[in-house]
């Protein structure tokens, strides 16, 4: 089987809980943790930032952290994640100044880089900087809020995307974000995501270990 990683969006998780949730998501078979942060500027809703990333850490959370910055600028706030313990790094394109210059800055502090692209957004902006580029996140909802309708054209988004990837020869994760549930990750895994957001999917289920382990028996019929 391809190296599938369910990362669980903990937008969708008991805030007041949080430490709790993120650890029974990781006991459940969660690979990844998916840190969504909105700066009610860039997208109009606000979440969390770097300390909270830091109070899991704390807490004993070692898995990837994955940190989707929805917020605008970019480069100011990006270091102070790397710091707090995140993994990966994704931002927006239209939300940087300089592309290029971002992804060397993620990467120049520890983490991997990535670029996140919104249901309208060209994957143009791969092109001349995909050398500096560890993952791309199609976005299957406009970003700002969990438990939306997954947007069909996200899949000729990700078949196009998993195209770009495997020609650059690069080992870059594809993963896909918005609307993903256990009837439809079989799909999304079709045309090449490696690497599945669900948040309402997960946190809103009744057991966590039941729903992703539905979860990757859907990705085991892909192979
Ligand atoms: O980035 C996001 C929204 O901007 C969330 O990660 C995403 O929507 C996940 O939630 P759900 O699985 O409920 O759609």
């Amino acid at each position: 089987m391809a190296d599938y990683k369910i990362a669980p969006s903990i937008l969708s998780a008991d805030f007041a809980r949080l430490g709790e949730e993120v650890t029974a998501v990781l006991e459940a078979g969660a690979d990844i943790v998916h840190f969504d942060v909105m700066d009610n500027h860039y997208v109009p809703n606000l979440t969390i930032g770097p300390l909270v990333c830091e109070a899991l850490r704390k807490h004993g959370i070692t898995a990837d952290i994955d940190v989707h910055l929805m917020v605008k600028p970019v480069d100011r706030i990006a270091p102070d994640f790397a710091k707090a313990g995140a993994n990966y790094i994704t931002f927006h394109p239209e939300a940087s100044e300089h592309i290029d210059r971002t992804l060397q800055l993620i990467r120049d502090e520890g983490c991997k880089s990535g670029l996140v692209f919104n249901p309208a957004t060209s994957l143009d902006y791969l092109k001349y900087v995909i050398d500096k580029v560890d993952m791309v996140l199609i976005m299957s909802v406009n970003p700002g809020f969990g438990g939306q309708k997954f947007i069909p054209t996200a899949l000729d988004k990700l078949r196009e995307a998993r195209r770009i990837i495997d020609a650059s020869g690069y080992p870059i994760r594809l993963e896909i974000d918005g609307g993903i549930k256990i009837d439809n990750i079989q799909q999304v895994a079709m045309a090449g995501a490696d690497t599945f957001v669900a948040g309402s999917a997960i946190f809103q289920s009744e057991n966590y270990k039941t729903t992703i382990g539905e979860m990757r028996a859907e990705l085991a019929k892909v192979g």
